[in-house]
C-alpha cells in the first residue's frame, strides 16, 4: 500500500468488562502518538466506538461477532481502512471473548506484511474480578487471552498488593505483569521490534456461543429504581451490561450504565440522542435475553401509560 515502514499494531485483549476500553482511553490521551484504533464489541451496538471517539482521529467499530473467528475479513478491511489515515501506531481492542491467537492469524496475513507489524499482545486483567470470582482462574477464555498475550495489565486493584498474582501469573503463563496504578509502559508496548508473522500454536478458542447477547434500543425513558432492581436481579446470570440510558428523573440528560459482575456505575453522558442503547451479556445457560427484554420494554410502557 506504501513504501515506509509497516505501522506498529498493539492488541488490547481482556476479559468482559475487564478494563480494555480505559486502559486505550488513557494511552489515547497520554498523547504519545498519533494512534488509530479499531473497537470489536461482542454485541451489535458498538458502545465503545463512542466511548474512544473524540479521543482520536480514526476510530472503527466491528461489531456483531468477534474478529478472532466470525469477523476476521472485517479486521483486514478495517486495518486497510485505518492505514489510509496514516496513523503512526493501530491498537485493536479485541472483545471480551476473543482468542487473541485468531487476531495473530490475521495479523499473519501476507498481504498485511508490507503494511503493519504486531508489536504487543496485552491482557487487562481485573483484579476485583478475580478476587469476587476465583473460578475466572480457570476460565478457557480467560486462560487464552492470558497465553496469547506479551504481557499483563492489572488494573481494578484498589489498595491491593499485587506482588502473588504477578508470581501466579508469571509462573503459571510465563507473563510480565504491570500495575495499572503505575505509569503507562509506552515504550515496551511500541517496543519497535515486531514480531515475524509465525505460525499459531493451538488452534484459537471459539467459545462465543457459550455467551449470550441481549440488544435493546427504545426511545422511552426507564425510571431509575426500578431499573436498578431490574439489574441487580439479572445480574448473576450476566457477565456484562452497559449503555446509554434516558432516565425519567433526569429529562434530556442522556447517562452512561456500566455494569461488571454486581458493580454498576451511572455517570453523566454528553452528545448522546434521547432514547435508550443497552448491550447486555450473559452465560446462556442462565441468561433469558426475550425476557429481560420484555421487562425493560415493561419499565419504559409503564412510564408511557
Ligand atoms: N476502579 C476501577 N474501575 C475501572 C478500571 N478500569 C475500568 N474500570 C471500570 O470498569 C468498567 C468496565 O470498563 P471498560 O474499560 O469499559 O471495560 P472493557 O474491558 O472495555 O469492557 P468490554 O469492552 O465490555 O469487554 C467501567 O465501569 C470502568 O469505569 C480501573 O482500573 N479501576
Amino acid at each position: 500500500m506504501t513504501n515506509s515502514a509497516p505501522v506498529p499494531v498493539l492488541v488490547v485483549t481482556g476479559f468482559l468488562g475487564a478494563g480494555k476500553t480505559t486502559f486505550i482511553n488513557r494511552l489515547l490521551s497520554s498523547g504519545e502518538r498519533r494512534i488509530a484504533a479499531i473497537v470489536n464489541d461482542f454485541g451489535a451496538i458498538n458502545i465503545d466506538v463512542a466511548m474512544i471517539e473524540g479521543q482520536v482521529d480514526t476510530v472503527i467499530g466491528l461489531e456483531n461477532g468477534c474478529i478472532c473467528c466470525s469477523l476476521q475479513g472485517d479486521l483486514l478491511r478495517a486495518l486497510k481502512q485505518v492505514l489510509e489515515h496514516e496513523p503512526e501506531a493501530i491498537v485493536i481492542e479485541a472483545s471480551g471473548v476473543s482468542d487473541p491467537r485468531g487476531i495473530v492469524q490475521t495479523l499473519s496475513d501476507p498481504v498485511l506484511w508490507a503494511d503493519v507489524r504486531l508489536d504487543c499482545t496485552l491482557s487487562i486483567v481485573d483484579v476485583e474480578d478475580l478476587a469476587e470470582t476465583p473460578a475466572r482462574f480457570d476460565d478457557p477464555v480467560w486462560r487464552a487471552q492470558l497465553r496469547g498475550s506479551d504481557f499483563a495489565i492489572l488494573g481494578k486493584a484498589g489498595d491491593a498488593d499485587l506482588s502473588a498474582l504477578m508470581l501466579r501469573l508469571g509462573a503459571e503463563f510465563r507473563l510480565r505483569s504491570f500495575d495499572a496504578r503505575d505509569a503507562l509502559p509506552v515504550d515496551l508496548l511500541f517496543s519497535g521490534q515486531g514480531k515475524a508473522p509465525s505460525p499459531v500454536e493451538g488452534a484459537p478458542i471459539q467459545d462465543a456461543a457459550r455467551f449470550v447477547a441481549l440488544e435493546w434500543v427504545s426511545g422511552g425513558s426507564l425510571p431509575f429504581t426500578g431499573f436498578q432492581r431490574l439489574m441487580e436481579t439479572l445480574a448473576p446470570a450476566l457477565y456484562r451490561a452497559k449503555g446509554f440510558v434516558s432516565l425519567v428523573e433526569r429529562p434530556g440528560a442522556p447517562v452512561l450504565f456500566q455494569m461488571v459482575g454486581r458493580r454498576a456505575t451511572f455517570e453523566p453522558a454528553t452528545g448522546r440522542d434521547p432514547g435508550c442503547r443497552l448491550v447486555l451479556i450473559g452465560d446462556r445457560a442462565a441468561f433469558d435475553p426475550e425476557a429481560a427484554r420484555a421487562r425493560l420494554s415493561d419499565l419504559v410502557e409503564r412510564q408511557e401509560a
